[in-house]
């Protein structure tokens, strides 16, 4: 029996579509296990600068300060991305809202669903058995380096790729610690052989590495990590590396779970963690009904497992997925050319039958 207050943030183009149901399955968990969780809806990203001119308003940022959890949906919009000129812009209220929690690590699990081995576009005997948890250091790199601005009368852009040991370390204990509890082995991606960022990165895991002599370090490049990625996942368990790698990487490792609408991710650190689907705001199908919540759902799981040490809620979640998933039941971004026309759901209709799985599996127990 717990009280815990958990901030909703919607944000832009799907993320409110998908945000409803994360929300949803959070208050029947709470329901059905005798929780009491109570939800509050705060503005970030576009929609929050069109109601107050800033990207993460005060109010939010506060919210989120008081929150025992965060659930996130996406933000940005295309009015930005068609204009490189626009100086407030939506991605800002997500960087400010990570760096401001202290949200250094962001866990990103890789894990298919037997069902799914057929939904992505790589051959399923490659996917099959994989399994990869990444670290992805979320509060250095290049996306917070200093300097980063225009010179010469704008004719130049400087972006700064910066680390320093600490942020390094701490990342990499974390992956570290992960390893010892599955299959001991530590991919760190960095680009070591160009940048003396990435070289101080490799020493420092070196470091940390000395702390865990039962776990396997491979060092691997980006661009080959890009490669091996597709060629044979399996080689992986965990992974570590930057801020930048780690946003590209698993784009690219959500067609091993078969969809980028798949993917949950957990950012913590310092103080409250903020649970949010790996995926963008998606507009060329938002307002559509068609968005796979399954992502934010799953990210509820790890939000019910980390933040609140619900492990028994946390599993209900992810095996009402994968019930779902077993009945043949899908969104379009995961639908086969055999699936039945009945069986691909809207964005409400996943949402309702996860919830109604739920239900039905705590009730029979
Ligand atoms: N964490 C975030 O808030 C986040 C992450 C990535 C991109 N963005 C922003 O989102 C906007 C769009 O970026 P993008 O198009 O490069 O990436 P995106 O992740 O929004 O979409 C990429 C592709 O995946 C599909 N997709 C994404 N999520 C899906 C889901 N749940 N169900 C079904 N299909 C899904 C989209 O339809 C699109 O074809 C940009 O403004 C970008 O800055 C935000
Ligand atoms: C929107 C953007 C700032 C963000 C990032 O690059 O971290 C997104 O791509 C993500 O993966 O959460
Ligand atoms: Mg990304």
């Amino acid at each position: 029996m717990a009280n815990k207050n958990i901030v909703i943030l919607g944000g832009d183009g799907i993320g409110p579509e998908v945000t409803a149901w994360g929300n949803d399955v959070l208050k029947n968990i709470a329901e059905i296990f005798g929780h009491t969780f109570s939800f509050q809806n705060e503005l970030i990203g576009h929609a929050a600068i069109e109601a107050t001119g800033e990207p993460l308003p005060d109010k939010t940022l506060d919210a989120c300060k008081q929150a025992d959890a965060i659930l996130l949906g996406a933000v940005g919009h295309p009015m930005y991305d068609n204009d490189p000129s626009k100086q407030v812009r939506p991605e800002q209220g997500l960087l400010k809202i990570r760096k401001s929690l202290g949200l250094y690590t962001n866990i990103r699990p890789i894990k298919i669903f037997d069902e799914l081995a057929h939904a992505s576009s790589i051959k399923s005997e490659i996917l099959k058995g994989s399994d990869i948890l990444f670290f992805r250091e979320l509060t250095g790199g290049i996306y917070f380096g200093e300097p980063r601005e225009r010179q010469e009368n704008g004719e130049v852009a400087i972006d700064t790729m910066r680390y320093s040991k600490m942020e390094v370390r701490r990342i990499a204990e974390k992956a570290f610690e992960a390893a010892m509890t599955r299959r001991k082995i530590v991919h760190s991606v960095d680009k070591a052989n160009v940048l003396e960022s990435s070289r101080l990165w490799r020493e420092t895991v070196n470091e940390v590495a000395k702390n865990y002599p039962e776990v396997e370090l491979v060092h691997m490049f980006i661009d080959n990590a890009s490669m091996q990625l597709i060629k044979d996942p399996k080689q992986f368990d965990v992974v570590v590396t930057g801020n930048m790698f780690g946003d590209i990487l698993t784009d690219e490792a959500s067609q091993i779970a078969g969809s980028l609408g798949m993917l949950a991710s957990a950012s913590v650190g310092d103080s409250v963690g903020i649970f949010e689907p790996i995926h963008g705001s998606a507009p060329d199908i938002a307002g559509q009904n068609i968005a796979n919540p399954l992502a934010t759902i799953l990210s509820t799981a790890l939000l019910l497992d980390i933040s609140f040490g619900m492990q028994e809620e946390s599993k209900a979640v992810i095996d009402a997925v994968d019930a779902v998933l077993k009945e043949g039941y899908r969104t379009t971004d995961i639908a086969e050319q055999q699936t039945p026309k009945d069986k691909i759901l809207s964005t409400d209709e996943m949402g309702k039958r996860v919830v109604a799985h739920i239900k039905q599996a705590v009730s029979v127990q």
